[in-house]
C-alpha cells in the first residue's frame, strides 16, 4: 500500500516538472526579454524608453506599441523596426564623423559689424580661401555654387557652422536672398572648363553677372566682380594698366565673355558699389 502511494507521488512530481518545463519553453518562445536602450517621444511628446515596454511583453504587444509611434507602412514586426533603427543609427554615426565637431576659431563680431556675405563660386579654389578668411573674421557667409568645377570638400569644414550656408545654385537663375556684400566668382576659369560648353560659359558671365548686379541693386549690397587678365587677350604691355585696351582675339571665348562682364559692370558701377 505504502509502495503504491510513493509511486503515485513520484508520478505527480514528474507531471509537475514536465508541466513547468513546457510552460517555461512556451514563455521563452513568446516573450522577448532582450534589453533595449533606445528612447523615443510618444504621441504626447513624453520621452520614453523601449525598456519600459519591451521586456515583459509579447512580440505582438511590442509591435503594437511600435505601431503607435511609427507611420503605417510595410513595417509588420518589431524585429523589422529594430533592424531599421540599427541601420539608421549606423548611417548617422558615419555622417556625424564627416562633420567636424570643432570648427576653426572664428572671431566674434557684434551684429553691427557682422555682415551677410554671398560668395558665388565659393566652392572653387579662390572662393573657398575667401570663405575661410571671411568666416574667421566673424562674418556670415553664404556660398552659391553649381559645383561645375568646385568641390563640397573645399568648404566642408564649415558645414553645420551657424554662420555658414551652402546653396547648390546656378547663378544663371536669379537668387533672392538678403545680403550686405556679394563676391561674384562663379565662372569656369581654366581653358578645358570654359571651352567645355562655351555657350554656357557666356551665359554664366552675362546672365549670371546681370543676376548678381540685379540682386546687389535690389538689396543695396556692395559687389565685387572677379575677372581675368585674359580680358586683355595676348597683351603687348606688362603689367597691364586699366587704361590699356588689350590685344584681343575676338573669337576667343574667355577674353570675350569676361570683357562682356566688364562691359556690364561699367554702367552698373554708376548706380552700385562695385569693386
Ligand atoms: O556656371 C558656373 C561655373 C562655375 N561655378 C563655380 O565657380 C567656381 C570657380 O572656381 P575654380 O576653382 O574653377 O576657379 P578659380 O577659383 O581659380 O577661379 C576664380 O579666379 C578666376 C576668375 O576668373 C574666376 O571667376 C574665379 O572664380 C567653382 O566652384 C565652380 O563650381 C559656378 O558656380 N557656376
Amino acid at each position: 500500500m505504502e509502495m503504491f502511494t510513493g509511486a503515485r507521488h513520484i508520478k505527480q512530481l514528474l507531471i509537475v516538472i514536465v508541466s513547468v518545463v513546457v510552460v517555461l519553453c512556451v514563455y521563452k518562445n513568446w516573450v522577448h526579454t532582450e534589453e533595449i536602450s533606445y528612447t523615443y517621444h510618444d504621441k504626447s511628446g513624453r520621452l520614453r524608453h523601449f525598456n519600459d515596454i519591451v521586456p515583459h511583453t509579447t512580440h505582438q504587444y511590442a509591435a503594437a506599441q511600435v505601431n503607435e509611434i511609427s507611420p503605417p507602412g510595410d513595417i509588420h514586426s518589431f524585429q523589422e523596426v529594430w533592424k531599421k533603427i540599427k541601420e539608421l543609427a549606423k548611417k548617422m554615426k558615419v555622417l556625424e564623423k564627416r562633420i567636424p565637431q570643432r570648427y576653426p576659431d572664428v572671431k566674434y563680431l557684434n551684429y553691427r559689424s557682422r555682415k551677410r556675405i554671398l560668395i558665388t563660386g565659393g566652392a572653387g579654389f579662390v572662393g573657398s580661401h575667401l570663405v575661410d578668411r571671411l568666416m574667421m573674421a566673424g562674418h556670415e557667409v553664404i556660398v552659391a555654387d553649381n559645383f561645375f568645377t568646385g568641390r563640397k570638400q573645399n568648404v566642408e569644414h564649415w558645414i553645420g557652422h551657424e554662420n555658414f550656408e551652402l546653396i547648390h545654385h546656378d547663378i544663371v537663375n536669379p537668387l533672392y536672398i538678403e545680403v550686405d556684400e556679394i563676391y561674384h566668382l562663379a565662372s569656369p576659369a581654366s581653358p578645358p572648363h570654359y571651352m567645355y560648353n562655351p555657350v554656357k560659359t557666356i551665359k554664366t558671365n552675362t546672365v549670371g553677372t546681370i543676376n548678381m548686379l540685379g540682386l546687389a541693386k535690389r538689396v543695396g549690397a556692395k559687389v565685387l566682380i572677379a575677372s581675368t587678365s585674359e580680358v586683355y587677350g595676348d597683351p603687348e604691355v606688362h603689367p597691364q594698366p586699366e587704361s590699356y585696351w588689350g590685344h584681343v582675339n575676338p573669337i576667343a571665348v574667355l577674353p570675350l565673355h569676361q570683357a562682356v562682364t566688364t562691359l556690364l559692370v561699367r554702367p552698373a558701377a554708376g548706380q552700385l558699389s562695385v569693386c
